[in-house]
């Protein structure tokens, strides 16, 4: 399950930035095939501090962290879902990945041009956010026409013709798919469209390094802005994180932070929310081959956190063996942990809990 992520926005509001500091990160730790995959896919490591710890713990031949995909387009403007400008082409490419990153210019700069003339996120927004609603009315329109005429004698395709009109009408309101309230059956009909409106969304603010830390005007209105609408606000300063991207070691990456008065660096905050916002979690395999992170979606039991390994793990599924994280690190050892009786075998409804370290029993 390789996490998707695409990033949207207007011309030069730092999209571009903001992808060449994630595929750096890559390029620091690139222990995995096929990096880049096109000139505009980047492929990322997600820092995580209970990997290293369990590599420290195991000495393992390979360590493999969980990895994200992150898509970058060229800008979009005003008209993209009609052709206007380069972005509308790219438009398909956003259409498989899980989330988007939306990128809001949030710093006054006169020597970065703004392609409407002034900084106005709010403005911008409204431009990006209602493209894509197009966009989507777009594909739910050329799907109305195809189901029209089945929708009078099968049943499904009925059902169908039904949702996409609500959904229809819901765009032609201007608003996000995301925002209908739909329960997760009807949901389910639309499914296959991949309606760029109804992935979640992270909107980030691309503030200056004065703005890291508290923010600034223009992100208290995307903020006030995004309201309860289903998504989350990012402070992020693009320009910080390619200063930070060239830092060679973890200390120095740290340090800089620290003097900034940041705790996290902005491309880790991406990552962990991303995680959040998409109900992800991540379990580790910890053997001396490999150890490694994997990730599922909240929920899975042990069969189908199995199957995210291989489908065979699933298939033919036995038990699972589980360490707690904490249990691990504070003991040291999968050994030490059976000694003592903190090796738990778990059947199939099991519920695997994020951090868990599990060994799965299977035969085929
Ligand atoms: N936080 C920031 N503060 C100041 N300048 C910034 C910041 N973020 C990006 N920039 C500058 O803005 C310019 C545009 O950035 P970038 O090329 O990443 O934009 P883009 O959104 O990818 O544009 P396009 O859609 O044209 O590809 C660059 O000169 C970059 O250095
Ligand atoms: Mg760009």
């Amino acid at each position: 399950m390789a996490l998707q992520c695409g990033i949207v926005g207007l011309p030069n509001v730092g999209k571009s930035t903001l992808f060449n500091c994630l595929s750096n990160a890559k390029a620091q730790a690139a222990n995995f095939p096929f990096c880049t995959i096109e000139p505009n896919i980047g492929v990322i490591t997600v820092p995580d501090d209970r990997l290293t710890k369990l590599a420290e713990l195991v000495k393992p031949n390979k360590v493999q962290p969980n990895t994200i995909e992150i898509v970058d387009i060229a800008g979009l403007v005003k008209g993209a879902s009609k052709g206007e400008g380069l972005g509308n082409q790219f438009l398909g490419n956003i259409r498989a990945t899980n989330a988007i990153i939306h990128v809001l210019r949030c710093f006054d700069d006169g020597n970065v041009i703004h392609v409407d003339g002034s900084v106005d996120p709010i403005r911008d927004k409204e431009i990006i956010d209602t493209e894509l609603q197009l966009k989507d009315l777009d594909t739910v329109d050329k799907r109305i026409q195809k189901v029209e005429k089945m929708a009078k004698t099968d049943k499904d395709a009925k059902r169908t013709f039904e949702i996409l009109n609500l959904v229809k009408a819901h765009l032609e309101n201007g608003k996000s798919i995301r925002t209908a309230n739909l329960p997760q059956d009807d949901f389910d009909y639309i499914e296959d469209l991949g309606l760029l409106t109804q992935k979640p969304v992270m909107y980030v603010c691309n503030v200056d390094e004065a703005s890291v830390v508290a923010g600034n005007k223009y992100v208290d209105l995307v903020k006030a802005s995004v309201g309860d609408e289903k998504a989350e606000v990012l402070v992020i300063s693009a320009k910080i994180e390619s200063e930070i991207a060239e830092l060679e070691s973890y200390e120095e990456r740290q340090e800089f932070l620290a003097d900034l008065g940041l705790d996290e660096s902005g491309v880790n905050k991406l990552i962990r929310t991303a995680y959040k916002l998409l109900n992800l979690y991540t379990y580790f395999t910890a053997g001396v081959q490999e150890v490694r992170a994997w990730t599922i979606t909240k929920g899975f039991t042990a069969p189908q956190a199995a199957g995210v390994i291989h489908t065979d793990f699933e298939k033919g599924f036995i038990r699972a063996e589980v360490i707690k994280y904490i249990d691990f690190v504070t003991l040291g050892s999968e050994n030490a942990c059976k000694e003592v009786g903190k090796l738990g075998v778990e059947g199939k409804t099991y519920v695997v809990e994020d951090g868990d370290i599990m060994h799965f029993r299977f035969n085929v």
